[in-house]
Order: structure tokens, then sequence, then C-alpha cells
């Protein structure tokens, strides 16, 4: 089966691809790049849930054969000391966090105002398999447009969404584009970051970049093997 993964810059695409070995195949799409190793090709679609979602949906449509699953991956900030820097995450849903409107009462989630989605899962049966395999937490992760840069603003994210456990900018992209093709969706993490008072200077973007390809390099049986009309695949 063929995977299609999307990242946010090449940093994090060419830490995917070093997980299958040897040098990719680079191939020419609509707007894009995609680095072909094997069953996965690899796409650097930019930053942000609109980049993502347009180089998601250019990659689906022009792609010369199905692709049966779409993974967004990448570095990420986490919330909580339990998925500590370094540490791989996959999502057990995929959450636009801040899509919506403010109210006296708080965060009020697109689906409160009466239209749209707020978040995806992605088949339980493969987040686990996958966290197994890759020694991931699994948890939500929230897609968010402005990276968090304040202990307040990090309060208000796990007001809204308790239990998050990492924010990234491009996995809800990601899985609006995988849905309209009917094609299952992932979100695999490794952190960079903690979420909170920006301080650039403490992100060890080295080491999840490490921990990124570690994570792929376990995942990639599961991820290349799964079916999902297969009954030993459903939640
Ligand atoms: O400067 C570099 O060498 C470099 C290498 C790889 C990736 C980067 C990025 O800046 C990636 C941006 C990407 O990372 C996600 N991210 C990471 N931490 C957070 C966060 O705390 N809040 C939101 N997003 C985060 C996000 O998906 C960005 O698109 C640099």
């Amino acid at each position: 089966m063929r995977v299609l993964v999307v990242t946010a810059v090449p940093a994090e695409r060419d830490a995917v691809t070093r997980a299958f070995g040897g040098a990719p195949e680079t191939v020419a799409v609509q707007g894009a790049e995609v680095h072909r190793r094997g069953a996965f090709d690899v796409l650097a679609g930019g930053a942000g849930p609109a980049a993502a979602a347009a180089a998601t949906a250019f990659a689906l449509a022009s792609a010369p054969a199905p692709y049966g699953l779409v993974v967004s991956a990448g570095i990420g900030g986490a919330f909580t000391p339990l998925t500590p820097l370094g540490s791989p995450v996959v999502a057990s849903d995929i959450v636009a966090a801040d899509l919506g409107a403010e109210s006296p009462e708080g965060f009020l989630p697109v689906t409160a105002l009466g239209f749209g989605r707020d978040r995806f899962a992605p088949p339980p049966a493969l987040v686990r398999e996958v966290a197994a395999a890759a020694g991931a937490a699994a948890g939500p992760v929230l897609t968010v447009s402005t990276a968090t840069g304040s202990a307040e603003r990090a309060g208000a994210l796990l007001a809204a969404h308790p239990g998050a456990l990492v924010e990234a900018m491009e996995g809800f992209g990601v899985a609006e584009a995988a849905a309209r093709a009917a094609v299952p969706v992932l979100e695999l993490r490794a952190v960079s970051n903690a979420v909170g008072p920006r301080d650039r200077d403490a992100w060890r973007i080295g080491d999840a970049l490490v921990a990124l390809t570690d994570a792929f390099g376990k995942s990639a049986p599961v991820l290349e093997g799964w079916n999902r009309h297969d009954h030993r695949n459903r939640a």
C-alpha cells in the first residue's frame, strides 16, 4: 500500500526519508516535490494548516496510483512532561484547537457555531499499533495557526482541550484533505519543545528530528502493511 507523508519543512521530510535508508527518488508534483522511497512518498508541504491542506490535496489528486494512508509528520511542542523532549507521539485525535469563536464563556469550536468539523479520529487500531511499534504516547494532538508563546495561552488550550499531549500546525489541514479523498489519516510527531512561554533557544530540534527518524523506522512496517478493510485492523 502506498503511504503519503506530509511534513511542514524539508528538514522534517528528510528526517522521515532517512528512516528508509538510501537516497530517495525525487518526483515533481504540482506545487511541490515528493521524495519517494519504497511505498512512501514524503512531501514538505509548508507550515500551517492551510499550506498543509493545499499540498496534501494536490498530492492526493495528482497521484498516479491511489494512496491507502496519509500521515502528517514532524516536530511538535508538548503540553506535559509525560511526553519529554525527543519522545514520539501519535495522535488519537487530530484537533483544530483554535478554529471557532471566542465568547465570554470561553472558546467555542466551529461545530458549536453550526458548521464544519473540529477533529478527525485516525483508525484506533492503527494508532495502537504505531504507538506500540514506535514506543510513542497516544493522545490528542492540537493543530494551531499560532504557536503558543505564553503560559496563559497554554492553559487556555488545555482547558479547552483536556488531555492534549502536543501542539503543531499542520495535522488538521492534512486530515481535511485526506478526508475529502476518503483516505485514512494518522499524525506522528516528535517533541522538540515544551508548550509555554516562548524560548526558541530551548527547542531541541536536532534531537526531535532524530526521534522522528527512529519513530518512522519502527513504524514503517505497520504503516506500509495497514489495510483498512482488514478486519484485524478495525477498532
Ligand atoms: O530551524 C530548523 O532547523 C528547523 C528544523 C525542522 C523544523 C523546524 C521548524 O520550525 C518546524 C516548524 C513546525 O514545527 C511544529 N512545531 C514545533 N513546535 C511547535 C509548537 O510548540 N507549537 C506549534 N508548532 C510547533 C509546527 O508544526 C511547525 O510547522 C525548524
